[in-house]
């Protein structure tokens, strides 16, 4: 079967001023359809780079990035933008979420660009707050919420539109034991049900939840194992 993604032969230099960067350096990885891959590795080796990348949120320096058969490269930035919304959903560290929309708008964002219908989104938005505990705040702006209710939001902005990728970069980062393994469970149930599931993390209780682990150093993958009994 085809990967869902191909790195192939990686590169992803930064440039600042006369300093250049090399986050990436010749890494190739191909995820499956239906995987759950975790990346760890030190602070700077370039999980984030490797994430934003997978994600096509931005493009390598060298090498090709195959998604869905497409070639990356080869696509317009609308095409890119298109493809990432149809199929991407992202659980970041700075949850992106929008100032002036309420909990329940923001989490309705991606059920909008998908057209679904509003008694459809209606059922969906609350079906995942109510598995993440957020309904009692649905009409609570993310300034007048926790960090860890905020990174709760993420993860049901993320999920509700039943994404074939999840892109998580520290989804427990914010979050206490008890909320880090709703989250966890959460993005298990939904692996379980076919979702690809792409994960960096520092937290080893995060990365139990794994079926491939990926450790960069340096920008290069040092280690690949699969997880003992998944
Ligand atoms: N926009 C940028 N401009 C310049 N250098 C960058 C940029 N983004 C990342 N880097 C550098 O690239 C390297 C890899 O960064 P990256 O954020 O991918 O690492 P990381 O493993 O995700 O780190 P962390 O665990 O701290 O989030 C680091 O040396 C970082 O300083």
């Amino acid at each position: 079967m085809e990967p869902l993604i191909q790195l192939k032969n990686i590169n992803k230099s930064y440039h600042n001023d006369d300093s250049e960067t090399l986050a990436l350096n010749h890494v190739s990885l191909n995820i499956h359809e239906g995987e759950f891959v975790c990346i760890m590795g030190p602070s700077g080796c370039g999980k984030s780079t490797l994430l934003n990348i997978a994600g096509l949120l931005d493009i390598p320096s060298n090498g090709e990035v195959v998604f869905q058969k497409e070639s990356v490269h080869k696509l317009s930035s609308k095409k890119r933008a298109q493809l990432r919304r149809e199929n991407i959903g992202f659980v970041f560290q700075s949850f992106n979420l929008i100032d002036d929309l309420t909990v329940f708008e923001n989490i309705e964002l991606p059920l909008i660009y998908q057209h679904v219908s509003p008694n459809e989104r209606k059922f969906r938005v609350e079906k995942i707050m109510d598995r993440l505990q957020l309904s009692h705040k649905k009409k609570a702006f993310p300034s007048q919420i926790s960090g860890g209710l905020q990174q709760r939001v993420a993860v049901a902005r993320a999920v509700v539109s039943r994404p074939r990728l999840i892109l998580a970069d520290e989804p427990t980062g914010n979050l206490d034991s008890e909320r880090g393994r709703e989250v966890m469970d959460i993005l298990t149930s939904l692996n379980e049900l076919g979702t690809t599931i792409l994960m960096v993390t520092h937290s080893t209780a995060a990365s139990d939840y794994a079926s491939r682990i990926i450790n960069l150093f340096d920008g290069q993958i040092v280690t690949e194992n699969l997880h003992k009994g998944k």
